[in-house]
C-alpha cells in the first residue's frame, strides 16, 4: 500500500500567460466569455486578468482590436494547453482566413514558466511577443517582473523598447 502511495505523482501546476484578441462581433463579451470558459476547465485556473485595451490593428486594414492578457495556472502540458486554446477559439466561431486578418477570438500562448519550446506547431515564448505593444501593455499590467527566457529581460523592460501609442485602455 505504502509503495502505491509513494509512486503516485500529483501533477504540478504550471504558471502561464496567454494573450486574447478580438475585432469581430461583441469583442468585450467574447473576451469575458472566453476567460469564463477557460476557468471552467478543471485543469485551468484563471488567476489574473488585465484590463481590456483598444488597439490599432497590426497587419491588413481591419477594425480596431480589443486585447487583453491573463495569467493561468494549468495542470496541462504546453501542447495540451495550445490545443485547448485552439478548441476555445473554434467554439467562439473563429474562422481562419488571411494571415493576421480579423477574428472573433484569438488566443495565443505567450509564456509557459521559463520554458523555451521551438517546434513546428508551438513556439514558446510566443515568437512575436517582444515586438507587440498589444501583448506587452496588458501583460505588463499583470506580470511586469516575469522574465522572458529568450532575452533575459522583464516584460516591463521589453515594453520600454516598443512603440506603445497604438494601445489605449
Ligand atoms: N505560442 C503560440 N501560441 C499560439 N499558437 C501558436 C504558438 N506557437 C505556434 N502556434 C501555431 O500558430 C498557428 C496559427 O495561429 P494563429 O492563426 O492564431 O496565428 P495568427 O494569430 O494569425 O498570427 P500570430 O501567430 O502572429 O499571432 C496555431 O495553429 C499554432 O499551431
Ligand atoms: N492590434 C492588434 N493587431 C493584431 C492582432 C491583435 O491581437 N491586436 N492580432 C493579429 C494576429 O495575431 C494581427 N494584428
Amino acid at each position: 500500500m505504502s509503495d502505491r502511495i509513494s509512486s503516485f505523482v500529483i501533477p504540478r501546476f504550471y504558471q502561464t500567460a496567454i494573450a486574447l484578441g478580438s475585432n469581430l462581433g461583441d469583442s468585450a463579451e467574447t473576451l469575458e466569455k472566453a476567460l469564463q470558459t477557460l476557468d471552467h476547465i478543471p485543469e485551468i485556473r484563471v488567476k489574473r486578468r488585465s484590463s481590456w485595451y483598444k488597439t490599432a490593428p497590426i497587419g491588413p486594414a481591419q477594425p480596431d482590436y480589443l486585447n487583453a492578457c491573463a495569467l493561468l495556472e494549468v495542470q496541462l502540458t504546453p501542447y495540451q494547453l495550445l490545443q485547448t486554446l485552439l478548441n476555445v477559439e473554434n467554439q467562439f466561431g473563429r474562422v481562419r482566413q488571411e494571415r493576421w486578418g480579423p477574428r472573433t477570438l484569438d488566443l495565443d500562448l505567450i509564456l509557459f514558466e521559463d520554458f523555451i519550446l521551438e517546434t513546428p506547431d508551438l513556439q514558446v515564448p510566443h515568437p512575436r511577443m517582444s515586438e507587440r505593444a498589444f501583448v506587452l501593455v496588458p501583460l505588463a499590467e499583470i506580470a511586469p517582473h516575469w522574465i522572458d527566457p529568450i532575452s533575459g529581460k522583464t516584460i516591463a523592460e521589453l515594453l520600454e523598447q516598443v512603440e506603445r501609442s497604438g494601445a489605449v485602455t
